[in-house]
């Protein structure tokens, strides 16, 4: 019921240049092409809207994007990135607070690299490799797309003695692979050391561990997923301890999850947090 009643206050805005309604805020009274059309004179850092809107209407361009391209583009980003990205930091603190000796661990390693005097940065995290490694971990443990998108084949294939004919929907179960033992050794640990030392990666090139899928229709966000969800868990558990409400052990927290496109924790996680730095 909230959730409708906060759709019934949205208004349907217009914009004051190209007279088309909008959901959303406009600040300047413009939307959000016009407003990158109306300041793309060099005076600010190009953002991703400016690149592609810099291709509309263009003759010599191999691309033809026009509006409702740059629309669908934006909400395709928007969609496949929320959910997946928060997701992610939202297990990720969950296992650490179930694992305390990691959490240790991942603090001493931020404390070691930035210090307690500022806050992470994106240009740390290339040194913080136990925190990659938790990251992993998580995506090993909770794949947020357990059966990540159905796939067609496009030419008839045998693999491994099952025969699959052209166009059959491919549904892949990314979330029992990472769970098969004859990959992983105590696979329903939460072990980020198991990544010491190890060459396999999220990116696609190990079928063991897909959270991203693999192939030509891999997610093309994984770059810009794996740094913003390293960088949100790290300014999470730098700036802040973490504790877990009414003397609950680490052990004691539920861990279910809920069923969906997108697998959340079924019940919130509930923490509170202490603020560690020194400014
Ligand atoms: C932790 C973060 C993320 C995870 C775990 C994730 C996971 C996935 C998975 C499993 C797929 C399906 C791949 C397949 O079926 O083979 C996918 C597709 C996709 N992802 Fe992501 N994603 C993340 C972040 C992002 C971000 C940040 C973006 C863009 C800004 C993005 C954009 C997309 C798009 C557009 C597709 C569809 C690709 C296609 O159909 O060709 N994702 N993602």
């Amino acid at each position: 019921m909230e959730r409708l009643d906060k759709w019934a206050e949205l208004k349907v805005r217009v914009c004051s240049d190209c007279s088309r309604g909008h959901l959303y805020e406009i600040k300047t009274g413009w939307c959000l092409f016009c407003e990158h059309l109306q300041s793309n004179n060099g005076e600010r850092t190009k953002d991703f809207v400016d690149v592609i809107v810099g291709f509309m209407g263009s003759e010599e361009s191999e691309y033809r994007i026009e509006r409702p391209h740059i629309k669908a583009i934006i909400m395709d980003m928007l969609v496949a990135s929320m959910d997946t990205s928060s997701t992610t930091v939202d297990w990720a603190l969950s296992e650490l607070m179930r694992h305390p000796k990691a959490m240790k661990k991942v603090q001493k390693e931020l404390e070691d690299v930035v210090e307690l005097e500022r806050m992470v940065e994106e240009s740390d995290l290339e040194k913080l490799d136990y925190l990659s490694m938790v990251v992993k971990e998580t995506l090993r443990l909770h794949p947020v797309a357990p059966l990540l998108v159905p796939h067609a084949a496009t030419e008839d294939c045998t693999v491994n003695g099952y025969h699959i004919p052209k166009k059959s929907r491919v549904i892949i179960n990314a979330w029992a692979i990472r769970r098969d033992p004859s990959a992983w050794t105590d696979a329903e640990e939460f072990i980020p050391e198991r990544f010491e030392g190890s060459d396999v990666h999220v990116r696609g090139n190990h079928f063991q561990l897909i959270p991203f899928g693999s192939g030509r229709r891999r997610c093309p966000g994984i770059q810009l997923g794996l740094t913003v969800v390293q960088l949100m868990l790290a300014q999470l558990v730098h700036c802040f301890d973490w504790e877990l409400p009414n003397n609950m052990f680490p052990e004691e927290l539920d861990m279910s999850e809920a069923l969906g496109i997108t697998v959340a924790r079924a019940k919130h996680l509930i923490a509170t947090p202490s603020y560690r730095l020194h400014k």
